[in-house]
């Protein structure tokens, strides 16, 4: 059996990055960026207020000074002309700061009558004037690769970049099989239970850039697994779930490798997950994930989804760790690698005491999988663990 951090290495050689496409700006929200976003503007592109108040000199300002209003500034409407010794424009927050001026004075400390204001006993020193290019210049780039913020989306528009270079999906191709799964909405047999992997991981992968097929489910037959996996060749990533054990009904090794694949590796010292494989087949990357669900959602959080980053240009690298106290003390942990489900609390970490990877309900509870090392001893309360975000 190898560890995890050895089955993510040879995972990442399975794969290459994708090519990039350009998205409308209005499509480009999660996307990664493929190019730098260079701005071809300055943003703003004059000296703008930031007030609602009266552009003057900032010279000119001492308590009780008079000035002649000799014009208007608004958003979108410029005074066109020169602000001189005693004037003043009424200028609006966004308007560009006439030639001349240097300050604003807010409205709220000004008396104004007909033409003229007068300032209060109090003035600020503050202009008031955001600066043209203080949030950026023609020039400057928003860096590639990242996944597209909602932040960045604004950003790009007032950038002005209306078509978005992005990191073309990555399509995922996903394989249940056995026998006694059904899709939810159907009637299950009385030995039957309603295939829940599939669902989940599509759901996953697409949060992190993927677009994914589910595949009708296959049977366990030779025929069922080989017709459903030559539906799989177009895509750039086949997820199996189930059939990766030991047991007499378990066939998608056999069959995949009757198709061609070469395996990568089978087995990886972990807890879910032990059964993992991965390999080539034809085109795509290939990855049997367990069939038991949570088993197969951790492998997805652990190996899947760095793997769909990489594949998106955004880096060869595991999932990230934080660190975090222990709320309740842990006994020590066996041979394998253990994804701990577990709550972030107030006083720090607690694992469930229910690990059995067949429990969705406990999984859908936990914001954590709490890692612990191979043979790590027992920790009390306070210890510093690492963990992964759910
Ligand atoms: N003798 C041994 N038996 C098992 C071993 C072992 O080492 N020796 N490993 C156990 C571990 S650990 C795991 S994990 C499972 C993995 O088995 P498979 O990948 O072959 O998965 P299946 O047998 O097909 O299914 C396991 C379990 O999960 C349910 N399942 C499968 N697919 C789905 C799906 N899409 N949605 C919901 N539930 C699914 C299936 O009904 C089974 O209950 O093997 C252990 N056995
Ligand atoms: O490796 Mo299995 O995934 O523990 O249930």
């Amino acid at each position: 059996m190898i560890s995890v951090a050895e089955a993510l290495e040879q995972l990442f050689a399975l794969v290459e990055e994708v090519d990039s496409e350009i998205v409308p700006l209005r499509n480009a929200a999660g996307r990664v960026l493929a190019k730098d976003a260079v701005a071809a503007r300055t943003q703003p592109p004059f000296a703008a207020s930031a007030m609602d108040g009266y552009a003057l000199r900032a010279t000119e300002v001492e308590p009780d000074a008079m000035f002649k209003v000799i014009g208007e500034a608004a958003a979108g409407h410029a005074f066109d002309g020169r602000i001189g010794p005693g004037q003043c424009t009424r200028i609006f927050t966004g308007a560009p700061v006439p030639e001349g001026a240097d300050q604003v004075v807010l409205q709220e400390d000004v008396t104004r009558r007909g033409d003229l204001i007068t300032l209060g006993h109090k003035v600020e020193a503050k202009s008031n004037i955001r600066p043209a290019g203080g949030d950026f210049k023609t020039g400057d780039a928003l860096k590639a690769p990242r996944v597209l913020s909602p932040s960045d989306i604004a950003l790009l528009a007032s950038m002005n970049i209306a078509e978005v270079p992005v990191a073309r999906a990555p399509t995922v191709a996903i394989v249940a099989t056995g026998d006694e799964l059904v899709a939810p909405g159907e009637d299950p047999g009385p030995d039957q239970i309603i295939a829940s992997n599939s669902y989940g991981l599509a759901a996953l992968l697409e949060k992190h850039g993927a677009t994914c097929r589910l595949l009708p489910i296959a049977r366990d037959t030779e025929e069922s697994l080989t017709a459903v996996l030559e539906l799989a060749a177009s895509a750039d990533l086949i997820i199996t779930i189930g059939g990766a054990s030991v047991g007499d009904h378990d066939l998608v090794a056999p069959v995949a490798e009757k198709m061609g694949m070469e395996r990568a590796f089978y087995k990886v010292a972990m807890r879910p997950g032990k059964p993992l494989m991965a390999g080539r087949l034809g085109a795509a990357a290939m990855v049997g994930l367990p069939g038991n669900p949570v088993s197969a959602m951790v492998c997805g959080t652990i190996f899947v989804v760095p793997l769909l980053r990489a594949m998106l240009g955004l880096g060869r690298a595991a999932a990230p760790r934080r660190r975090m106290q222990l709320a309740q003390a842990l006994s020590p942990n066996g041979p394998r690698e253990h994804y701990m489900r577990a709550c972030i609390t107030a006083e720090g970490l607690i694992a469930f005491d229910r690990q059995d990877s067949s429990l969705l309900s406990i999984l859908s509870s936990a914001d954590a999988l709490l890692v612990r090392p191979p043979h790590a001893p027992a920790q009390p309360i306070g210890a510093l663990v690492e963990y992964i975000d759910l």
